[in-house]
């Protein structure tokens, strides 16, 4: 990975940890991915230097690795229903701070503590930024669903939107896993490629996602509508862009 591209995601990590932390946050929720790895550094060296009192909720079995090789304080969604904050990465962003989540797998989890969260914040580097989705995040929506029901998810997508909703696989060329991926949660993943509109309109994602939920044997989709409140994208030059929710909007 490009050290521009790293020095993005320490910006954008950084600058959201000092904004968003401080002595009144008590729980906070950790997302997953590469660029969630500069926030939690961060936080471990603001807890030992300010003495934070915080416990950390993760997404994932990698967060949870991650929280405790920092020696943070973790926590669950069944000790604490209410977050204060959660930072997390994205795949793409929209201007309305839509987001596609799930390129590691881990969407479900996320999509727990985002919503529990009373601030979800996203990070990401400069990449990740778009007008509409599917510009520059070419991989798809994920969806995590039941194993036995990935067909039948699968052709309903397709017959409902079109594209093409295909079997996460692992497609490494060292060590692995014949056959689908298989998430921290026991499922499958079907990674949505969606067909671009030609005059790039967009989409209504509100819509879409909630006829995607309705399909019996989908457990969570990595379309993220309306929870983030603020981005932060880091800036090859170690400058950080910052996108607000548009109240009025
Ligand atoms: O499943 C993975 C998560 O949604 C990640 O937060 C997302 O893929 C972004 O990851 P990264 O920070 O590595 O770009």
């Amino acid at each position: 990975m490009s050290n521009l591209i790293e020095k993005g995601k320490k910006a954008s990590a950084y600058q959201a940890v000092d904004e968003n932390i401080d002595h009144s946050t008590k729980i906070i929720g950790i997302g997953s991915g590469t660029t969630i790895v500069y926030a939690v550094e961060r936080l471990a060296e603001r807890v030992k230097q300010e003495n934070l009192d915080i416990q950390c909720v993760p997404s994932s079995f990698q967060a949870k690795q991650l929280l405790a090789k920092n020696n943070l304080k973790i926590t669950d969604l069944e000790t604490f229903t209410s977050i204060d904050v959660t930072i997390d990465g994205a795949d793409e962003v929209d201007k309305n701070l839509v987001c596609i989540k799930g390129g590691g797998g881990c969407h479900l989890q996320e999509k727990l503590i985002a919503y529990c969260a009373k601030k979800f914040i996203l990070i990401a580097d400069y990449r990740k930024k778009s007008t509409e989705l599917g510009q520059s995040w070419h991989n798809g929506i994920p969806i995590e669903v039941l194993p036995s029901a990935y067909r039948l998810v699968k052709e309903n997508i397709e017959k409902l939107y079109g594209g093409n909703a295909k079997l996460r696989e692992f497609t490494g060329s060292t060590l692995g896993k014949a056959g689908p991926i298989i998430t921290d949660n026991g499922n499958f993943i079907l990674d949505w490629i969606f067909e671009i509109k030609d005059d790039n309109s967009g989409y209504d994602w509100n819509t879409i996602n909630t006829n995607i939920k309705m399909i019996p044997g989908v457990i969570e989709t990595g379309l993220f509508i309306d929870m983030a409140k603020v981005a932060y994208f880091g800036n090859a030059d170690g400058t950080v862009t910052k996108l607000n929710k548009c109240l009025r909007c």
